[in-house]
């Protein structure tokens, strides 16, 4: 039985940058975590030790920052695109590009010109791929941690022989956000306000919707994603159940209305969903 090389890609992974526009007093920043991923004829530099046909991780860095000076970071989706393009259009061993951005969101303290406090923990998301079959971009965001003091159940679940858990009327739900939408078209203009967007209706949706259970809520959050923006096609969830179990007070002789809670980190109920039109409209 013979021995081949199977699929491989390579790259650099997490190339941290920072980019200050300075133009006026009023400084703009952007700060990014990207990581690239080529594939193509890289065969010879596995099987003979040939590197002809490898651009090195080194180059691939060294592109990220020149691209963050010039033309420069419009979006974390613009600038992955950007990046995507180059490598497959003028690299010609490269047949396809996957780039992974990161961005971590620096908000204005009291609409300082140039001070800046982090948004956190949440961490915008995407990847921009570029191939044979064109241009793909998901979005996202990851641990954008989220809690319901209330408005929150779980009841009415199936019950056999080792279930302990009792329904509840009035829980807290708490969770560690992951989205990716994936959007129709990689040619759109409008990154930063489809982001704010969506980002806004998943935060409204897990606050108004009185939840009958994670799922529920997720469905929910989901659904309004899609519901607010025709060009997005899907929306992946993932979402950790950050379970905040009261704590008995009675041995103190004192009573727990739901007021003191033991969080516990694991282990956790992991709900995961994808939503996505059904091609009928609506
Ligand atoms: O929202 C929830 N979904 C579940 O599936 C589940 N399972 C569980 O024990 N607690 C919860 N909460």
């Amino acid at each position: 039985m013979g021995i081949r090389l199977g699929a491989n890609h390579y790259g650099k992974a997490e190339t941290r940058v920072f980019r200050i526009v300075r133009d006026t007093a009023r400084h703009v920043v952007r700060d990014l975590n990207v990581s690239t991923s080529l594939w193509g004829d890289f065969a010879d530099a596995h099987v003979a030790g040939d590197q002809a046909h490898v651009l090195p991780t080194d180059t691939q860095k060294n592109t990220v920052f020149a691209f963050a000076k010039q033309p420069g970071i419009g979006s974390p989706e613009e600038f992955g695109l950007l990046l995507a393009r180059h490598f497959v259009d003028d690299v010609a061993p490269v047949a396809r590009a996957e780039v992974r951005v990161e961005e971590f969101t620096w908000e204005r303290i009291d609409d300082h010109d140039h001070g800046f406090r982090r948004r956190g923990p949440e961490v915008r998301t995407c990847t921009a791929t570029v191939g044979d079959g064109g241009a793909e971009v998901v979005s996202g965001v990851r641990d954008l941690v989220v809690l319901k003091s209330t408005g929150s159940e779980f009841a009415g679940f199936l019950v056999d022989g080792f279930t302990t858990l009792a329904p509840t009327r009035d829980r807290v739900l708490a969770t560690s956000l992951t989205a990716r939408w994936t959007h129709e078209t990689a040619d759109r203009a409008d990154w930063d306000a489809s982001y704010a967007a969506a980002r806004d209706a998943l935060l409204e949706r897990f606050t108004a919707v009185h939840s009958l259970a994670l799922q529920q809520s997720l469905w929910e959050m989901g659904r309004a994603v899609l519901s607010g923006d025709d060009r997005i096609a899907s929306v992946d969830l993932v979402a950790p159940n950050i379970h905040h179990i009261g704590v008995d007070l009675a041995p103190f002789g004192l009573e727990n209305p739901g007021e003191v809670f033991h969080v516990t980190d694991r282990p956790y109920g992991l709900i995961e969903v994808t939503v996505e039109r059904d091609g009928e409209g609506g």
